[in-house]
């Protein structure tokens, strides 16, 4: 009997069919400080990196080395959990090289913001992909993570591109609504000048209000409700919002007592049901237009209506 489950065209990419995309298309085209950031992400996670097998072991290994690539196994969909460089305990899926992929597609405009930085490989793909007088808002707590990838960010000559803020997000986004002038370089000025963080000293928020085109959000998943509504006051109308890790490394689809749920560790489970909620929430939303993508670890995109 032919398998029913092949009769429709929906594919959710793993496997030997995602190492075709990656190597056949998405490989040969990767800057070369995106492959270098790649591995010293890698390099510099060691052993805190830890690889998830969602689907099939249950098991948690440390990184071999697959930091934002797939692993070979076919079981391994969602690969990386790294949380050696993160102040949240929750250990946290890195972006794939896939979303990372579309995240560059998609960045056309100037106005964008991003939320959730980590080591910048997200970060550089769109700031890559805008022109030149382009403008990136980057905003993350964690200033390490950012200074280990800012060398490759230099190299790729794209930082004067890149206004990193540090402090927490929320704060940042409120003041960016409420149109508040803030500083961006925060108490450590000279420190932040010596490492070259080509930034305007003080940004003019009232200006940048609502002139967003795109905003990515990759940050704690029990925060992404209450960042849509945030968010949703800055983009512009026809402005995209990107939302990462909307599979949640395909918890999202399974029941708690699912015997192919039972190997994900507690902090996954955990943040699922605000995952779920997100959605539910995204699809009820009738300012937006939203897709979810099956690339990575699921990529959720909401187009601004009014
Ligand atoms: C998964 S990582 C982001 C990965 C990143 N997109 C990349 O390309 O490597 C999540 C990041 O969100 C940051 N984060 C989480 N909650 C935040 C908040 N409320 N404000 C600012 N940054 C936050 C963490 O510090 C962490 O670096």
């Amino acid at each position: 009997m032919a398998d029913s489950s092949l009769n429709h065209k929906s594919l959710i990419v793993h496997g030997p069919v995602l190492e075709y995309i990656l190597e056949k298309n998405a490989y040969p085209r990767e800057h070369q400080q995106l492959k270098e950031l790649r591995a010293v992400t890698t390099e510099k996670c060691g052993k805190r990196a830890i690889l998830i097998d969602a689907f099939k072991d249950h098991e948690c290994q440390e990184d071999d080395g697959n930091l934002l690539r797939p692993t070979p196994h076919p079981q391994r969909l969602f690969r990386v959990v790294a949380h050696g460089l993160q102040p949240s305990p929750t250990p946290t899926p890195s972006p794939t090289f896939d979303g990372s992929q579309h995240l560059g597609s998609l960045a056309t405009g100037v106005g964008r913001n991003k939320i959730g930085v980590f080591t910048g490989y997200s970060l550089l793909a769109t700031t890559l992909a805008l022109p030149d007088d382009g403008q990136v808002t980057a905003i993350d707590l964690d200033k390490e993570a950012y200074e280990t990838g800012l060398p490759f960010i230099q190299k790729a000559r794209v930082e004067h591109k890149i206004n990193f803020i540090q402090p927490d997000a929320f704060s940042v986004l409120d003041g960016l609504i409420n149109g508040v002038s803030i500083s961006l370089t925060r108490d450590n000025d000279d420190e932040f000048e010596q490492k070259g963080y080509g930034f305007p000293r003080m940004i003019r928020l009232q200006e940048e209000n609502s002139s967003f085109d795109f905003i990515f959000v990759d940050a704690e998943k029990e925060d992404y409700m209450k960042f849509h509504e945030k968010v949703m006051k800055l983009v512009r109308i026809g402005g995209i919002i990107a939302y990462d890790n909307t599979l949640w490394l395909g918890s999202v689809a399974y029941g708690q007592d699912d015997e192919k749920y039972s190997g994900m560790p507690e902090s996954i489970w955990k943040s699922k049901d605000f995952v779920v909620q997100f959605h539910e929430l995204i699809v009820s939303d009738h300012r937006v237009e939203t897709c979810l993508l099956s690339v990575g670890d699921g990529l959720t995109l909401c187009r601004r209506l009014y």
